[in-house]
């Protein structure tokens, strides 16, 4: 990113280049949706500090999100990881890195509400991208799904969908290490390979297997006593009923509908809700905030030890950043889709 100078001698002049959302997304989003503007930043006043973005993060509650949380014009929302250029802010040492909720934007003046450090002692090896994914809110929303939503106990049988996701992969790996059995489904061959990589059970390529139900039965006779759901509508329609008595959900997300102009309906699933008395659980990673510390160095010190491999999927490019989020949202990406400026 080149910076303008210009009129000041004792200090460069920074520009920030941003990407807004020039109209709320209807339907999937479009390339005419985002405008690239450029923004002339102010000298970082006391407690204040000044970042550079380094990766940024494209994900799928960017699509729900934007229509309740922003207004059109708006910078789009979203994580980065930033390294602190200027500094009045003591705690925020030039050099060091944050993790922020700064936005699509190169650069970024504010306050330190909202920058969290990254963790101490982050290992050299390995690239602080990772604190977006597996070693960020991905790898926690996997960890609090499975532990703190469905408890998954040793021995239990999980279903997970977008399984070769960012999400998706971790939750996956985590099952295994706590002794599970694991059966999950993704949108392609490849996909389903890396799955097999990662030491899954078994993997059902939810595009090619013609049907689902019976993939899903042959994959897990004993039926499942765990569902993490990232994707619902009609995956969760047939996987539902395959559920053992007394089953968990977690819903997780719903990236099937988050691009619906108008809403799905049913199927209706009350009656087997009922019948094998399941438990559904809607969550957002926020409620843990309390535990991310400790639960950060527990999927760090499974990185180390080669129990979790933290796959990524990288766009090179600021200015790609639209053209990565509708990549990531069409399945494009396996693992965590990344932008490095
Ligand atoms: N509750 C919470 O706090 C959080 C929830 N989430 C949710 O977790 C889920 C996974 O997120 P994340 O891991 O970041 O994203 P992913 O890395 O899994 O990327 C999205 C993937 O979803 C799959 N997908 C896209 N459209 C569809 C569709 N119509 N039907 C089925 N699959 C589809 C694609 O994989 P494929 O090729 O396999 O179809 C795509 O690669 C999302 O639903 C997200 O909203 C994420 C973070 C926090
Ligand atoms: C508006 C309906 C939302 C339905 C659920 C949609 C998506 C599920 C999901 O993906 C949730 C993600 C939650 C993320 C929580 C915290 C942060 O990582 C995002 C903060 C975004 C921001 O405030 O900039």
């Amino acid at each position: 990113m080149e910076n303008v100078s210009c009129c000041s001698k004792k200090r460069k002049m920074v520009q920030a280049k941003t990407w807004t959302l020039t109209k709320h997304f209807d339907g999937f989003p479009k390339k005419s949706d985002f405008e690239l503007k450029l923004e002339q930043l102010p000298e970082p006043k006391d407690g204040e500090v000044m970042l550079e973005a380094v990766f940024l993060s494209v994900d799928p509650y960017m699509r729900p999100f934007s229509r309740v949380r922003m207004n059109e014009g708006e910078v789009m929302i979203g994580a980065q990881v930033a390294k602190v250029i200027e500094s009045k802010n003591a705690a925020f040492a030039v050099g060091s890195h944050v993790m922020g909720y700064c936005g699509w934007r190169t650069h970024t003046v504010c306050d330190a509400t909202g920058l969290t450090p990254v963790m101490a002692d982050w290992p050299e090896d390995v690239s602080l991208s990772l604190a977006l994914g597996a070693i960020g809110a991905s790898g926690l929303t996997a960890l609090y799904g499975l532990e703190e939503v469905l408890g998954l106990q040793a021995g239990e049988t999980l279903l997970v969908n977008a399984a070769s996701g960012a999400v998706g992969s971790v939750v996956g790996q985590i099952a295994k290490i706590k002794g599970c059995r694991v059966v999950g489904s993704a949108g392609s061959d490849a996909k389903v390979a890396f799955l097999k990589e990662l030491g899954f059970d078994r993997t059902i390529n939810y595009k090619t297997v013609g049907s689902l139900d019976q993939a899903l039965r042959e994959a897990a006779p004993e039926g499942y006593d765990c569902y993490f759901e990232n994707v619902g509508g009609p995956f969760s329609s047939v996987a539902l009923p395959l559920m053992n008595d007394f089953g968990r959900i977690a819903v997780c997300g719903g990236i099937s509908l988050y691009n619906d102009t108008t809403p799905q309906t049913g199927p209706y699933q009350h009656l087997t809700i009922i019948y094998k008395q399941l438990k559904m659980e809607g969550f957002l990673l926020t409620r843990f905030e309390h535990k991310h510390p400790e639960s950060l160095k527990r999927l760090m010190a499974w990185m180390k030890e080669g129990k979790l491999q933290c796959r990524e999927h990288i766009t090179e490019g600021f200015e790609n950043m639209p053209a990565a989020f509708m990549g990531m949202l069409q399945g494009e990406n396996t693992g965590k889709a990344i932008i490095k400026v």
